[in-house]
């Protein structure tokens, strides 16, 4: 086990100043008597200075060329580079992954700023024709002006930096609320952004609570648009209160992703792939896999195989080298999701493995012979458990993969190519994977759901990120 023991102070950042108080502390949830970070407890005041500041930036921003905006998130993501190791390791304390997790999510941080950086040099609009002679027309993509994120904590870099690199590149300011149980990694991409030559008051950082702080910003006017990942029922929050004002949102909510595992699959294979998206993360991923539907002829050998993948994992302290899945992230979580579990259980379910808690870590749980309409299958948890149940046939397991009020991700196993190309056409989600795990996303492709699961507008990441963060214009030229 790691003995280092460090607390990082997160502060505020508005109009380039870092300022605010350590009122809030963030403790380890693999070790609770250390505070792994502290940070500002906001009010709306702080809100309003942040949003005054991103107005005031936002004009001289938005005139430097796009290669010069890009340089500086090239540059950032060259800083943050430097400090991989560290803002992993302090990402561990403050969410619970496994340290591989956690440089993982680091390095798609550094990715995401050079992509985006390398797209200042590329981004464009496009030229077309006109029905009058001596007329040229193109179409310019325009800054919203100032734009608001608010984050989980889960992905605590990645996602902050996934809606900040495009904003920014956009020629917008920006006023971020990351989640109040992991302000120190959303502060060391905002250090790397300053570092880097951001000219002050481009990127604010206010942290606090959600009910305080993301509440003020939703409800500012000079908020053009609202880019948000978190709960279902506080995204749709959200979303009444900006489209009331007919202010642009984007919105990532729950998911309750379903594989769909047929005969032909080896189970093993079967196993590891649903594994992988359940209990990875310990589960604590929009995209991760929550259900499963088996067809007769490799039901009861998935689910022995599953068990099998399940016991295999050691939870605990993403610090430590034994540790194969991060902790759960609060007490919070962990009463949801044992509940759900003991729920289950409670109504006919068989708990198949796992289930037990020892502080915050969970092993994992299968659970079986649960019913279609049983809360476990239902709605979201949002920790390493999975329910497998069976389904007659291809067309009956298509039917129920569809069955949720969510569309996030969805996963078929199966060696038939006719099989994986029906479903890919017919399942209702945004992201598909076949014979992929449906957590873990590439940062260069369009990400979003359908139905509950977001907005059904605007896609997060790849080069489509841009159109959320900006307003196309058409240019008529005569010579
Ligand atoms: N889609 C996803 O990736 C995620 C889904 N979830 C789901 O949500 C459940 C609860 O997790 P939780 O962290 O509480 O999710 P929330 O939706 O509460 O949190 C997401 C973000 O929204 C903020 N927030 C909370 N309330 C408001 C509000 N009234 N106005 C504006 N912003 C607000 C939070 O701030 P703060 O945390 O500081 O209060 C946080 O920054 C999980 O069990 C899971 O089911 C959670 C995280 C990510
Ligand atoms: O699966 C992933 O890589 C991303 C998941 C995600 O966006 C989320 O949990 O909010």
């Amino acid at each position: 086990m790691s003995t280092v023991q460090t607390t990082t102070r997160a502060r505020n950042l508005i109009g380039g100043e870092w300022v605010g108080d350590a009122d809030f502390e963030r403790r380890n949830p693999a070790r609770p008597d250390e505070v792994a970070s502290v940070a500002p407890s906001s009010s709306a005041d702080q809100v309003d200075e942040a949003i005054t500041a991103a107005v005031d930036a936002q004009p001289g921003w938005a005139a430097l060329p796009l290669p010069a905006r890009g340089a500086i998130l090239l540059a950032a993501g060259e800083i943050l580079r430097e400090r991989r190791s560290d803002v992993a390791a302090d990402l561990v304390r403050e969410e619970g992954k496994t340290l591989a997790e956690a440089t993982g999510e680091v390095g798609r941080a550094i990715d995401v700023l050079r992509f985006f950086g390398g797209l200042g040099w590329a981004a464009s609009g496009q030229v077309l024709p006109s029905a009058t002679p001596g007329t040229t027309i193109h179409t310019r993509r325009e800054p919203l002006g100032v734009v608001g994120l608010i984050t989980p904590w889960n992905f605590p870099i990645a996602i902050p930096a996934w809606k900040t690199a495009p904003a920014l590149l956009a020629g917008n300011s920006v006023v971020l609320k990351p989640a109040e149980l992991t302000p120190a990694s959303a502060s060391h991409l905002a250090a790397a952004l300053v570092e880097a030559g951001l000219p002050a008051g481009v990127l604010n950082i206010v942290h606090g609570k959600g009910s305080i702080v993301g509440d003020a910003l939703a409800h500012d006017r000079r908020i053009a648009g609202l880019s948000f990942t978190g709960s279902t029922a506080v995204g749709l929050g959200l979303h009444g209160v900006l489209s009331a004002r007919r202010a642009r949102v984007q919105l990532e909510m729950g998911g309750k992703n379903a594989v769909l595992v047929l005969d032909d699959a080896d189970p093993h294979r079967a196993a590891q792939v649903v594994a992988a998206g359940g209990f990875g993360l310990t589960g604590q991923a929009c995209t991760a896999t929550s259900r499963v539907y088996a067809t007769p002829g490799v039901l009861s050998a998935l689910v022995d195989e599953l068990g099998a993948a399940a016991r295999a994992h050691t939870p605990g302290d993403g610090l430590d080298a034994g540790t194969t899945m991060g902790v759960v992230v609060s007490e919070q979580q962990l009463e949801k999701d044992l509940e759900a579990i003991s729920g289950a259980a409670s109504r006919g379910g068989r708990l198949v493995t796992g289930g037990r808690a020892e502080g915050l870590a969970l092993s994992p749980a299968v659970l079986t012979d649960v019913a279609g309409d049983d809360p476990v299958v239902t709605e979201e948890v949002f920790g390493p458990v999975v329910a497998v149940l069976p389904t007659d046939d291809y067309e009956s397991g298509l039917a129920a993969v569809n069955d949720s009020p969510y569309g996030l991700t969805a996963g078929i196993v199966t060696d038939s190519l006719a099989r994986a190309t029906d479903f890919s056409e017919r399942v209702q989600a945004g992201v598909v994977k076949v014979n992929r795990p449906t957590a873990g996303l590439d940062l260069n492709v369009p990400f979003g759901g359908v139905k509950d699961s977001s907005t059904n507008t605007f896609r997060e990441q790849g080069a489509t990120a841009l159109d959320f963060f900006t307003w196309g214009k058409t240019v008529y030229t005569g010579v």
